[in-house]
């Protein structure tokens, strides 16, 4: 069954007008490998916890780098649509704006069983909104601006996007004119030559310490104008070649700063962005696949103490890659070969077809399946992987409707094989759009959730690159030494969980113990 909304009755919850406090017994299991045999030796182990999550909501502002984009003017129209309850006609009938993909909007969780508070009688699960277990910000209640190299409105970048409905664009279109993006930093080795023909709206001169003294004047200006109580800044502009990371230059924040000031060449428009960010106290998410998050800009944010997000949206055939292949494996099956093809014709696409830009989408689409392959040990040896391809290709006449074609051929059984082929319309845009307001509304949450481990002094926030986010991103940024895990499902999980903790509950461990009672009651063990 399912219901909209949870109450708790909980001996280790504190429920106050400003926060949440919940007692949680954090249970894994520790492993030493034996120094004679190798063998794993597994403990298990129990930390107490404190989780504290602030219940007052800030007003939030989300700036998009590259708000006139196919995915910044599609997220901005669809909250518009949500907002004003604008509905529109299509040859199906009238269309309801929604805000379906989206995990904190359109998903739910298992709470529990049905069981009355004195019976040991577990019936059905009872489902909730994912949303409902703690605090959120609302999608509908977002500000956002931004910037973007292009000139035009958000009207004009909505019919150049070419994603949402005419009649819905119709009726979008007053709200949406008087959007206009923040002039950018442009520097066009960064991205594809192709690009340089919408950039008309640039911030002057090559200066790039003016740059960033601009770009933070802008984000403290938006906070300021829209009268909003924190920021987070979302880069959903063009994907650009990998920055190299050099010595001196971006290996530490003091030299990524210097080389700010003196407009080193290798410090990229997404750095910069970052950089401002940081030391505007907002937090900053990559939804593309360029490395923007060079050792100085990380170590920066360690310093500051603020939230990093990326990389490269996880929006469809790569989404769908991390759950097939950690289906395959997981159940044993060896996938041998993957071949993932796709064409685009959006910006995107055309800004792709340059090798640089492509090169750091095939980095992210390709590293998506390391974490699977090394798990088991049975079917590769160290070292072994599938062959992995990734080809995209320019197709202006499908527009935003990427085409992905994909092909997994496994061995079974005795030496048999196993051919998949998957052939997916992924509309670009409106499966990333959704995914942009899930990692602002996530980002916003993991800022007011702080733990404190039985016996250390204070409370402490997660670690600065948030990967809380990894259910989002192709390529997910964690904790440098930390492990990266792209399987779906566990990513998944771990947001669950995360969440259920701070309300006190267990994690979900679909043991279902419960509904396994041997109807015989108390039988002599056989
Ligand atoms: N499903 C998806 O759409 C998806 C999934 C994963 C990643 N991405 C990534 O998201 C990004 C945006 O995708 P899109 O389809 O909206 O692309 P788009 O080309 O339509 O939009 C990018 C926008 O960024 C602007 N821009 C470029 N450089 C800029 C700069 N320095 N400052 C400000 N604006 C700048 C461009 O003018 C353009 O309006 C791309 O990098 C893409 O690879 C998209
Ligand atoms: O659907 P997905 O693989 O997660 O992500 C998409 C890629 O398939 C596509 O090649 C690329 O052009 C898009 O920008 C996006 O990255």
């Amino acid at each position: 069954m399912f219901t909209e909304s949870v109450t708790l009755d909980a001996p280790n919850v504190r429920v106050t007008d400003d926060a949440i406090e919940a007692d949680y017994l954090y249970e894994t299991t520790r492993v030493t490998l034996d120094e004679v045999s190798g063998a794993a030796v597994a403990r298990p182990h129990c930390e107490r916890y404190t989780f504290r999550t602030e219940r007052q909501l800030p007003r939030l502002g989300l700036m998009l780098v590259g708000w006139g984009g196919n995915n910044g003017s599609t997220v901005t129209g669809a909250v518009i649509a949500n907002r004003e309850g604008i509905t529109w006609r299509t040859k199906e009938g009238i269309r309801r704006p929604n805000y379906v993909g989206s995990l904190t909007q359109s998903a739910t969780v298992r709470l529990g069983s049905l069981c009355a508070p004195d019976s040991d009688t577990h019936e059905e699960d009872v489902y909730v909104p994912l949303s409902s277990l703690l605090p959120m910000v609302h999608p509908n209640d977002l500000e956002i601006g931004g910037w973007d190299i292009s000139s035009a409105d958000l009207a004009e970048a909505m019919a150049r996007a070419q994603v949402l409905d005419y009649d819905l664009q119709r009726q979008l279109r007053p709200h949406m004119a008087r959007l206009r993006p923040l002039p950018s930093v442009f520097y066009p080795d960064f991205v594809a030559a192709n690009q340089s023909a919408r950039a008309d709206n640039l911030l002057p001169g090559d200066d790039k310490q003016a740059h960033l003294e601009r770009l933070r004047a802008d984000i403290a200006e938006f906070r300021r104008a829209r009268g909003v109580d924190k920021v987070i800044v979302l880069w959903t502009a063009n994907t650009e070649r990998f920055a190299e990371v050099l010595e001196g230059v971006n290996d530490t924040a003091e030299n990524l700063l210097a080389a700010i000031r003196g407009s080193h060449p290798e410090v990229s428009p997404s750095t910069l962005f970052a950089v401002a960010s940081i030391l505007e106290g907002c937090s900053f998410i990559n939804g593309s696949p360029q490395n923007t998050f060079v050792p100085g800009v990380v170590e920066l944010a360690v310093q500051h103490d603020v939230f990093l997000g990326g990389d490269d949206f996880k929006s469809g055939q790569t989404k769908f890659k991390s759950v097939l292949v950690d289906f395959l494996i997981g159940a044993g099956i060896k996938p041998l070969s993957i071949a993932s093809y796709n064409h685009l014709g959006n910006n995107d696409g055309k800004n792709l077809s340059a090798p640089s830009q492509f090169r750091s989408k095939e980095i992210s689409k390709s590293s998506v399946v390391d974490d699977m392959v090394a798990s088991n040990g049975i079917l590769y040896q160290p070292g072994e992987r599938p062959d992995h391809l990734v080809v995209i290709k320019y197709m202006p006449a499908v527009g935003d409707s990427k085409r992905a074609l994909d092909e997994y051929e496994s061995e079974i059984f005795m030496g048999g094989r196993n051919t998949i082929v998957v052939h997916q319309t992924c509309e670009d845009s409106l499966l990333a759009a959704p995914l942009i307001l899930d990692l602002a509304i996530l980002t916003e949450l993991a800022q007011r959730i702080s733990l404190r481990r039985d016996g250390d002094a204070q409370y402490e926030r997660f670690h600065p690159v948030l990967s809380l986010l990894s259910y989002l991103l192709k390529a997910p940024m964690v904790p440098h030494g930390t492990p990266v895990v792209n399987a779906l499902s566990r990513q998944r999980a771990c947001i669950e969980n995360i969440l259920r903790a701070c309300v006190g509950l267990p994690p979900e461990n679909d043991m279902r113990l419960e509904h396994k009672r041997n109807p015989r009651g108390h039988q002599k063990s056989l």
